[in-house]
């Protein structure tokens, strides 16, 4: 479990990009965070990784300062920033330096997605490609097997057919005993992936709930012509008609718009806002 209690996180005396924040996060549970650019995504995923602290308050990772570093903490976090720094090193060094301080490390597992990605242990990590060291680096995350995962911007860089090998990596090496974040401004690569949804703006939460909880307050369309403003919550022009975000008052499951209600919310959508309660209780996910 994370936990943001009362959390503030300044970069300079005049700019406090979080103010008192409480957010709580489960295991079991696989967040997509979304926000606008400069909306406080990596300062927020810093924080919980340890990489940057908090001016006041408190981030907590199963029960551990992130500030502090401590080893048990770090022995069960990884974190992939946006900008990988790679160390001169082959992949099969690089797993001798660094795959010791993860005791749960597997290197079958990881030998598999260096298999699936076409990676050879023996390529030089600098000569590789952006998407190159990306996989590479996404596959070493997983195969560490740590509680809670991060990944800033995992899919920027990777091709066509990575991007669906990793989703179904992220998929099959979660466990209900994970938590694993992705930030990310590409959502169509975090459909059928994200069991839960963070909005951020300015610091601030403006919706966090399960997707399924979503789903069944709120159903998506499409509709040729624009509705009545009585019959949906948000509605907006696109090329293919209006897609447009209703009351779910009949129980229907559809397709959720991560796009369309990223949109909505941003728009201070006063019919929406409420809808969602911040730290919701989430039930543990459930793969299909
Ligand atoms: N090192 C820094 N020094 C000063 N201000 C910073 C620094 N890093 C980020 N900021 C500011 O903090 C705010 C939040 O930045 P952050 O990188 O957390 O946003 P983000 O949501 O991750 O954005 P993006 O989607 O563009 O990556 C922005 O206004 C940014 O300009």
């Amino acid at each position: 479990m994370i936990q943001l209690n009362n959390f503030c996180y300044r970069y300079s005396r005049n700019q406090e990009l979080f103010r008192g924040l409480n957010l709580t996060l489960q295991s079991g549970q696989i967040y997509g965070l979304l926000g606008k650019n400069g909306a406080g995504k990596s300062t927020l995923i810093k924080n919980i990784g340890g990489l940057l602290f908090p001016t006041t308050g408190q981030v907590q990772v199963f029960g551990q300062e992130s500030r502090l570093r401590q080893v048990n903490f770090l022995k069960d976090i990884f974190f992939i920033p946006e900008e990988c720094y790679l160390p001169n090193l082959t992949v099969k060094e690089f797993i001798q330096v660094y795959a010791p301080f993860y005791p749960n490390f597997d290197l079958t597992q990881y030998q598999s997605y260096l298999d699936l990605f076409g990676i050879a242990p023996s390529r030089k990590l600098r000569s590789l490609s952006y998407g190159q060291k990306k996989k590479t680096l996404i596959g070493f995350a997983l195969a560490t097997n740590t509680r809670v995962l991060i990944l800033d911007e995992p899919t920027n860089g990777l091709d066509i057919p990575a991007k669906g090998i990793f989703r179904n990596m992220i998929k099959d090496a979660f466990k209900p005993d994970r938590l694993v974040i992705i930030s990310s401004h590409q959502v169509r690569d975090l459909d059928e992936l994200i069991s839960s949804l963070i909005i951020l703006d300015q610091g601030k939460v403006l919706l966090h709930a399960a997707k399924d909880e979503i789903l069944q307050r709120l159903i998506f369309g499409i509709s040729p012509a624009s509705l009545p403003e009585t019959a949906v919550l948000y509605q907006e022009k696109s090329p293919a008609g209006w897609p447009y975000i209703a009351k779910n008052t009949s129980g229907q499951k559809t397709y959720l718009d991560m796009e369309l209600l990223f949109n909505a919310l941003l728009e201070n959508n006063a019919a929406l806002q409420p809808m969602f309660t911040t730290n919701p209780k989430i039930p543990a996910y459930e793969l299909s």
